[in-house]
């Protein structure tokens, strides 16, 4: 079986104390291969975005450990997390996020010049596998919503990311873009061995995953028979 890219054990996130204390990740156990889309379902408040949070190394957990391509979070030091969450996790969020003054071309391009990405994908290219090629040159207010979370996708696969983060990434969209964009976050991810995660309330899309976790109280469930 190949090495998992994201591996989550017993995994505790715990905000503030004693009896203010709020457990958003309760010994959540997970791990994603590469080439895999795992979806996290569940209630407002369950703890899905604490779980990318984690996972992405923008918060460490109370309790439990974190690996990331066979390295343990807990033993780096700040830069070094910075560094790999440049290079090694990818993030997309509700809305695009993307800059107002850039050019989608440019929207690619800006993340090469932060991090040392190993071996990062060609922006024109990438635009092409996301249908954008034709739209290059727009600014994201030329742009449609869908549009935009296309460019969000490239944006966050330009470094060629093991790991892709993505926070209810059709929020904004109606039904036919919604499609679309999962489709799409799940063709690059089988076709460049990503391990993905993808938090979702939109049960519509959930056939373009490989699992499907519900989250609750803070605890992951097993994976609903599909
Ligand atoms: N910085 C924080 N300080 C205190 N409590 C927090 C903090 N961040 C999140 N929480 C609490 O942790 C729990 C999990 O929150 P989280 O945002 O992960 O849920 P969620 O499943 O993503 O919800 P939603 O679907 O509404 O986005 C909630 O009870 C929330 O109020």
């Amino acid at each position: 079986m190949t090495e998992p890219a994201l591996v989550l054990e017993e995994v505790s996130l715990v905000h503030g104390d004693g009896d203010e204390s709020i457990t958003a990740l309760d010994h959540v156990d997970l791990a994603v291969a590469p080439g895999e889309v795992v979806a996290i379902v569940g209630p407002s408040g369950a703890g899905k975005s604490s779980l990318l949070a984690v996972a992405g190394a923008l918060i460490a957990p109370t309790s439990g450990a974190v690996t990331l391509g066979g390295t343990a979070l807990a033993g780096l030091n700040r830069a070094r997390l910075t560094e790999l969450r440049r290079t090694r996790i990818g993030f997309v969020f509700q809305t695009s996020n993307l800059i107002p003054a850039l050019t989608a071309i440019d929207q690619l391009r800006l993340p090469l010049t932060f991090g040392k990405a190993e071996a990062p994908r060609d922006p024109q290219e990438l635009l092409e596998a996301v249908g954008m090629a034709h739209k290059a040159k727009r600014r994201p207010d030329q742009l449609s919503g869908g549009e935009r979370q296309r460019i969000g996708i490239a944006r966050a696969l330009v470094t060629r990311p093991s790991v892709l983060l993505v926070d209810e990434p059709t929020a904004a969209l109606d039904r036919q873009r919604s499609q679309d964009v999962v489709a799409l976050l799940a063709r690059e991810t089988r076709a460049h061995g990503v391990a993905t995660i993808m938090v979702t309330h939109d049960h519509d899309v959930l056939h373009h995953c490989d699992r499907v976790h519900e989250m609750i109280d803070g605890k992951l469930g097993v994976p609903a028979p599909r």
